[in-house]
């Protein structure tokens, strides 16, 4: 699906759709547990992927659109052999969790997934679990899925960089504690992306599972039983919120507020203060879970994206359509994700006519030096990208196409039907 975004004012209000972060946590804590009910969860194409693999596993999850909850009973913590090979579709995130389970399996498991995930990282994840005694490996034996994966893992003391992914330390803590010995994670480089461990060990928490920090890494002790009686619900997601506020950040005719933002431990929450510093107003009500936004003159920042890799997209926009230069330092961990995000913003920026300069580790937009203008501009089957150059869309001059559209669905599947809703003409082409 081809999407064209007309220049368009917005407001009003929509709610943020439930963090996938914390979904596919809670569908993996519930498939390790014995039963579980998760309510609020996002129900999108990874999340389905994660779903999938805890049912290959010996898990049974039930969707009650009704009730909007989760059923799941879970293989409490000894997962087994699956029947056929796990396709984990778009998601790095399940093919990280799914791993590091497969390490417990007594015997082999087949992960594998769709061409931009069958081109990421794993190779330090599959070395961790040889290091805890299981047995990992790609079949083409270039680090990159499709994997094979036999167990059982006895745990341990496993080395891991944190400069490629924080999944690995996340994939790592949910399966340690389902081993005899527990996994001690020493980090060999400075961990990206930390804040998603932190919403693992909130996660962890909440279903009786201990795992800490440590000097040098992070500690998680075998024999745990993960279990949760009372129903998880599962809080809106900031990533996602984050396209929303961008366009009432710049587009907006009067405020546009998100509603079902309540504080949690993503990092993606950070988008609120950058937003400030830009010159946006913005106040969020952290009791009643909202969030409004109100557009005013930009200006730019300079921001480290180490921690908050998803919101590289959203900010190269509001870069765009801000006064002086923007820089996204820390983003070499941004070209891991389900396309190389630094580039694929360099050049459809470009595109529309913004000054970029792309480095290694860097992304500059001199919004002083930029005009948008529309074009039709390549999706890159990625939803993040999509999702922000649609939001470019409202500021630019003409029409801007942006393909692919359809990819949104692996994290806000009704992201078109809220633009719509705060304002914005948009029409859909099959
Ligand atoms: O654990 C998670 O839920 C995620 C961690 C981050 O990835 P990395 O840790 O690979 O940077 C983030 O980009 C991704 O969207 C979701
Ligand atoms: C990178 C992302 O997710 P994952 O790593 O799970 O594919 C994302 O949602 O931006």
């Amino acid at each position: 699906m081809d999407v064209t975004i007309e220049p368009s004012t917005v407001e009003g209000s929509a709610p943020a759709p439930p963090s996938k972060s914390y979904t596919h946590r809670a569908i993996l804590a519930g498939g390790y547990s014995n039963s579980v009910t998760v309510a609020n969860p996002l129900m999108s194409a990874d999340t389905r992927a994660t779903i999938r693999a805890v049912e290959a596993f010996g898990g049974d999850v039930t969707h009650d659109a009704d009730a909007g909850t989760l059923e799941i009973e879970g293989f409490d913590g000894e997962p087994t052999v699956p029947d056929d090979v796990i396709d984990c579709a778009n998601s790095g995130t399940t093919m990280r969790l799914a791993t590091a389970t497969a390490g417990l399996v007594d015997g082999v498991t087949v992960l594998t997934g769709d061409d931009s995930l069958r081109s990421r990282p794993q190779g330090p994840l599959l070395r961790a679990l040889e290091q805890l005694a299981g047995r990992a490996e790609s079949t083409r034996e270039n680090g990159q899925a499709p994997l094979v994966v036999g167990g059982p893992l006895m745990g341990g003391s496993a080395p891991l960089p944190g400069d490629v992914s924080s999944q690995f330390v996340t994939a790592l803590l949910f399966a340690g504690a389902a081993t005899d010995a527990g996994v001690d994670i020493t980090l060999q480089t400075e961990l990206k992306s930390a804040p998603y461990v932190d919403i693992t060990l909130d996660l962890l928490d909440d279903f009786g599972v201990s795992a800490r920090r440590t000097g040098r890494g992070f500690s998680v002790g075998g024999r745990q039983r993960y279990r949760r009686r009372e129903p998880y619900t599962v809080p809106g997601d900031f990533s996602s919120t984050s396209y929303l506020l961008a366009a009432g950040a710049i587009a907006g005719a009067e405020p546009v507020t998100v509603t079902g933002v309540y504080p949690s431990q993503q990092g993606d929450e950070a988008i609120v203060d950058l937003l400030g510093e830009m010159g946006a107003g913005i106040e969020w009500d952290r009791e009643a879970g909202e969030l409004s936004v109100t557009a005013d003159t930009l200006s730019g920042i300079e921001a480290s994206v180490a921690d908050t890799p998803d919101l590289l997209p959203t900010l190269a926009v509001l870069g765009a359509t801000a006064e002086g230069t923007t820089r996204l330092t820390d983003c070499e961990h941004v070209r891991y994700k389900e396309t190389d995000r630094v580039a694929a913003m360099a050049d459809a920026l470009s595109t529309m006519g913004a000054a970029v300069e792309e480095r290694e580790d860097e992304l500059r937009v001199d919004g002083d030096e930029s005009t948008l203008q529309g074009a039709t501009l390549d999706g890159r089957g990625d939803h993040r990208i999509v999702m922000a150059l649609s939001v470019a869309g409202l500021a630019a001059e003409g029409e801007t196409t942006v393909t692919g559209a359809e990819h949104v669905n692996v994290s806000f599947p009704d992201f078109f039907e809220a633009l719509e809703g705060i304002g914005t003409e948009l029409s859909r082409t099959e």
